[in-house]
């Protein structure tokens, strides 16, 4: 990763879908905000750049593969994430999960001195990775993350049990062994059984609150 000095540190959290990458940004974020205010550190999803399909029917964006690179607009991504090291601030899209597309509102990110990235595929792509000061992988056993996808997803995001295990065959697996595993060599720290592991959340504090104080 690279060491070039940033007025904004990109920290990127990958790994399968329901392996706690959300969990563990949102804890460390929490945790750190209520020490340091939350002008010095924010959270990007690299859900909120999913493509926008607002051009397509409902029976269209259903067929989509959501876990193929092809999904995510990263070149948007890419420039936002320049843009805040630049200084500038940007207007992050808003995803909506029920209607698979980007919602008309977006939320201004302003540039702050750490940003925790987190999204199943930001290590699959060189332009992210070379952007990324450093990186985690959420590994997570497979089954496990179904099983907390099954919950999640039925419960926050419109599913049936029925379309998250059709998805899970179709999809979801397929892609994390072809793109997602893969790419865990990428990673700095890897990180064993979810987004609890106490000890992974205070070596990332402990790292954030470094580059904070630098
Ligand atoms: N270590 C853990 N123990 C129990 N539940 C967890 C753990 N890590 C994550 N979860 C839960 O699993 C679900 C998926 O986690 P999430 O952070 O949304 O995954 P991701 O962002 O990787 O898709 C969420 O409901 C979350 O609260
Ligand atoms: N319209 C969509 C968009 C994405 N997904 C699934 O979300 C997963 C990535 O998000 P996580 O928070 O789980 O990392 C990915 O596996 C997609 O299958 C979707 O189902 N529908």
């Amino acid at each position: 990763m690279s060491e070039h000095s940033h007025q904004c540190v990109i920290i990127g959290i990958a790994g399968a879908s329901a392996s706690g990458k959300s969990l563990i940004a949102s804890t460390v974020y929490k945790e750190l905000k209520e020490k340091v205010g939350d002008h010095q550190i924010g959270v990007i999803t690299e859900d909120c750049y999913y493509n926008d399909q607002s051009h397509l029917t409902m029976e269209e964006r259903v067929k989509t593969n959501y876990d193929h690179p092809n999904a995510l607009d990263h070149d948007l991504l890419c420039d936002h994430l320049e843009q805040l090291i630049a200084g500038n601030a940007v207007e992050v899209p808003r995803y909506s999960y029920s209607e698979h597309t980007r919602m008309a509102e977006t939320t201004t990110l302003t540039p702050k001195k750490v940003i925790i990235l987190e999204g199943i595929l930001l290590l699959t792509d060189p332009r992210l990775r070379e952007i990324m000061h450093a990186s985690v992988f959420m590994d997570t056993p497979l089954d496990i993350c179904l099983l907390r996808r099954l919950q999640r997803d039925v419960a926050e995001r419109d599913r049936t049990m029925e379309s998250v295990l059709a998805q899970y065959q179709k999809t979801v697996r397929p892609m994390f062994m072809q793109f997602i595993e893969p790419s865990k060599q990428y990673a700095d720290i890897i990180v064993p059984r979810g987004g609890k592991n106490r000890i992974a959340i205070d070596v990332l504090k402990a790292h954030i609150a470094k580059l904070l104080r630098a």
